[in-house]
């Protein structure tokens, strides 16, 4: 099936790109990624059944699904923390081989877990660049190893206030003082302040209250803003369907389909989602 450049789309047109089931495959060289075909087992339990996926430029895609439906398998397999028994991986149209998460950072795609990965007793600069510490220039730096504390306080302050995120000032405060929502706004800041490929924030918002979550949103628009794509793996369907631009419906391992908020209502998704009803066979 042949699939039109995205390029040559008016918007609402590319809104319908990789809409059904099975969604329209797109060239992978209209596409940040592409997946095509992942399976992975774990013994007799089936996590990935030969599932496609595209992620297009600037887009939110919204990876929902019931527990156990392959969600963080999927995301897994495309971020390096688990190598698929086959399928193929392409960024920007390159097929490429992650072996770990590492792999998958240095080409650009960086992921929020569930478990946040933040250091509570550092600062929220130190947290920003942690992994990536900067060190002062000439023999500072390269003899004595003193890192850049003024310069990475200024830019974590600056890459906070690009992200509109108001309410973490003081980058030298230690992230375990801050609230459930500002380690949250830390740990997607340093994420959309690396990548440059995309970003994946799985769950970003179990743990959060009405405001925090809504501020957690905001950011996921500022990133898109950014022109950088998300994929964002959530349970909580209004989340998903105010800041997405297409779903892909993880259902038993393999894909049930990809809607969009308006091709769809939230109680239809959830249908989707448990087998309730089907959509209709592309
Ligand atoms: N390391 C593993 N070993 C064995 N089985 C696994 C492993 N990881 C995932 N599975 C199985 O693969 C299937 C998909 O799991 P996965 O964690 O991807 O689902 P999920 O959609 O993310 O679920 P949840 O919403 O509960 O997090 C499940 O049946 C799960 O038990």
């Amino acid at each position: 099936m042949s699939t039109p450049a995205t390029s040559d789309l008016s918007p609402e047109e590319q809104g319908a790109v990789g809409l059904g089931n099975p969604p329209v495959l797109a060239d992978p060289k209209d596409t940040v990624l592409s997946a095509r075909g992942l399976i992975k087992t774990f013994g007799r339990v089936v996590g990935l059944d030969g599932v496609n996926v595209d992620l297009f430029p600037g887009e939110v895609l919204s990876v929902i699904g019931d527990n156990g439906a392959g969600k963080s398998t999927l995301i897994k397999a495309l971020t390096g923390a688990l190598i698929p028994d086959s399928g193929q991986v392409f960024l920007d149209g390159r097929e490429v081989h992650f072996r770990s998460p590492q792999d998958a950072r240095s080409a650009g795609i960086e992921t929020v877990y569930q478990t946040l990965a933040v250091a509570p007793a550092l600062d929220i600069a130190a947290n920003m660049f942690l992994g990536r510490e900067r060190r002062r220039s000439g023999p500072l730096g390269s003899v004595l190893r003193m890192l850049d504390k003024p310069g990475m306080k200024e830019d974590a302050g600056k890459s906070m206030a690009n992200l509109g995120i108001a309410t973490v000032q003081n980058m030298s405060q230690a992230v375990e003082t801050l609230s459930g929502g500002q380690r949250q706004a830390v740990a997607v800041a340093r994420a959309a302040t690396f990548a440059t490929k995309f970003v994946v924030l799985d769950e970003p918002t179990a743990a959060l209250g009405v405001k925090e979550t809504g501020q957690v949103l905001n950011l996921i628009q500022q990133i898109k803003a950014k022109g950088l794509p998300v994929i964002l793996i959530s349970h909580n369907m209004p989340n998903v369907f105010e800041v997405s631009d297409r779903i892909h419906i993880a259902r038993l391992g393999g894909c049930a389909g990809v809607i969009t908020p308006k091709s769809h209502t939230p109680t239809e998704a959830v249908a989707i989602m448990t087998g309730a009803t089907t959509l209709a066979k592309g």
